[in-house]
Order: structure tokens, then sequence, then C-alpha cells
């Protein structure tokens, strides 16, 4: 029997941001995956990263600094050591979960490397949050360093790094292959590590990906049935934030774009979710894409809940 597909992309809601957020957040997480895994789909698992890789760049170019020996690590590397400690924590509360119920299946996480293009106009134009609220003397003191930082209104100010296109999955075969051996696969976390291509290496490029569009990248890559974006909100809404705000349960892929061109998401919150569904319904048939939270994950797969996009 051909199992379903499903991608699930974890936002701040269901991740945490910092460790024991983190083990709160998997341990709750953990038994919607299992719920899925039980009734029969083929789970990949991505996730989020934005906070714990600032946090992991100040611990390693900071406080690494302080003694002999240790030495700062660029933000490619600290999006792996990101993609590891975020997976250690999915893989054995996804594991224990299933345990308890019974199903003998392992969960693997796949270090995930994402071509981008080194002439991606992103890398001229640094917008994507990164790490902490910083107050405004610790702002000024981080754009001495020669880092880039932007104002948040009424939350503080944060330091931004460039966010290029996800091109390709460099590992994309090994999660294929995980996928067929129907077991569960946690890959592109954090958007995956950008790299791009030097002669035969791959060099690490100083950039955060959108998590959110290598979601849809990995959904596309492995021909999943739905890509499911669970994130702190039930809804995408229209007017957001504005008194005539109203929930949408379902829109087409025009109306999608129109309300794109309009402007009613955000660039660095709900745009990318939106744009990444709607590449993911273009490139086939008979797909779903569904914005929602942890809370009505399933019930967003009944149709009862969330924000569905579908391809025919
Ligand atoms: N039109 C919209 N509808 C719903 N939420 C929106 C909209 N535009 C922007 N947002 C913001 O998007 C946020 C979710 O995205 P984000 O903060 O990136 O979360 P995640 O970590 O789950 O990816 C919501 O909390 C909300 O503030
Ligand atoms: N890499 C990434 O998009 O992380 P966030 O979802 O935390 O912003």
């Amino acid at each position: 029997m051909v199992k379903k597909r499903i991608v699930l992309a974890l936002g701040h809601h269901a991740l945490g941001t910092n460790l024991p957020e983190q083990k709160k957040a998997v341990a709750e997480t953990s038994k919607v995956i299992a719920d899925f895994i039980e009734v029969g789909w083929q789970v990949a698992v991505t996730h989020s990263n934005a906070p714990q890789v600032g946090m992991i760049h100040t611990a390693m170019n900071e406080f690494g600094k302080l003694h002999d020996g240790y030495t700062s690590a660029p933000m490619s590397v600290c999006s792996a050591m990101s993609q590891g400690y975020i997976g250690y924590d999915l893989q054995n509360g996804i594991q224990a979960e299933l345990a308890k119920r019974g199903i003998c299946k392992s969960a693997a996480t796949i270090l995930t490397q994402m071509m981008v293009n080194p002439y991606d106009e992103a890398f001229y134009t640094p917008m994507k949050p990164v790490g902490r609220f910083m107050s405004a003397e610790d702002a000024k003191a981080e754009e001495e360093k020669g880092n880039y930082v932007e104002e948040v209104p009424g939350m503080g100010f944060r330091r931004v790094v460039a966010s290029p296109k996800p091109v390709s999955i460099v590992e994309i075969d090994i999660i294929k292959a995980v996928m067929d051996a129907d077991q569960i696969v946690i890959a592109c976390g954090g958007g995956g590590i950008p790299v791009m291509e030097q002669g035969y290496r791959l060099k690490g490029a100083s950039a955060v990906i959108e998590k959110d569009r290598a979601a849809g990248l990995l959904a596309k890559e492995i021909d999943a049935d739905v890509l499911m974006i669970l994130t702190n909100v039930d809804n995408v809404t229209l007017n957001f934030g504005t008194p005539e705000e109203r929930p949408i349960s379902q829109m087409s892929l025009e109306e999608a774009e129109g309300y794109i061109q309009e402007g009613q998401f955000e660039s660095s919150s709900m745009l990318p979710k939106i744009e990444a569904s709607v590449d993911f319904l273009w490139n086939g048939s008979n797909r779903k894409a569904i914005i929602t939270s942890l809370d009505k994950a399933k019930a967003s797969l009944e149709g009862k809940a969330g924000t569905l996009m579908q391809s025919f």
C-alpha cells in the first residue's frame, strides 16, 4: 500500500526558543507527530531555529573568546549545531511517544545542507531576524561588531541576517531513503545549512534560510501529499492586526496570490509560509497545504480548522 506523506513544519510555539522550553514543547509536539504516524502517515519533520541559532552564535563568538584555544564559529556552523541539538530532542521525543504506543519505528535527524545562489539579492539586504530581543544599547554594540540590527516596534531590537532562497537539498536522496523505509525523518531544520558550490566542496554561507521555504521545497522533493505549517495562530487572517481582521478557512491559489499582492502577509512571518505553500501546490496535483496551530493540527486535516489551500 502506498502511504500518504506529510511534511510537518514546526514553528516557535511547537518547539520553544531555548532548551527548557524546547524540552516541554517537544513532549507535546511529539504526541501530535505520533498521532499522524499511528494513523498511517509517513512523516517528515522540519523546524524553526532563529532564536536558537542566534543564541549559539553569541555563545560561540563571544563567550568562546574567553578561553585560549576556543575559536569562533560562522553562522553556517551554528545552523548545523542548531539542527543537531533540536533534532536530538525531537528524535527522542518522537521515539518515546511511539514506544509508549507500541509502534516500532525510528526517527533520524539528517544534517541537511541547502544549496543557495551566491548571487541571490537577499545577500545584499539582511532581513531575517535571529536571536534575542535587545535593548537600544545592546543593539548599538551589535552594530559596532559589524552586524545588522532592526527595530521591532514594541519589542526592542533584533539582529538580522541574509536569508537567500533555498535552491536544492543536498541530502535529498538520503531523506527519501529514510522515508521509503517508512521511518521518520527530521530534515532541513532551521531552513537547512546554506551552502554554495566551490569546486568539489561546499562552502557555508553567512545566512539563515526561512524554514517555511525549506519546508515547501522538502514537500515538493519528497512528493508529499500535505504540507502542514504549525505556527502560533489557528488561521491565516485577512487584515491582520486590525479591527477588520477575519480568519481564512480556505483560499484558492489565485486568491492567495492576490492577497500577497495586497500585502496581507508580513514579510518575515506569514509571507514565506504562504509563498512556500503556493509554490508546493502549483508544482503538483491533489496536494494540500495547511497553516494552523499545533492544537488544531488533527482537526485541520479533517477540514474542521486551520487555513487550507489545495491543488486539484
Ligand atoms: N495575515 C496574517 N495572518 C496571521 N498571522 C500573521 C499574518 N501576518 C503576519 N502574521 C504573523 O505571523 C506569525 C506567525 O509567524 P512566525 O512568527 O514566523 O511564527 P513561526 O515561528 O511559527 O514560523 C503570527 O504570530 C502573526 O503575528
Ligand atoms: N530558520 C527559520 O526560519 O527560523 P524561524 O522560523 O525561527 O524564524
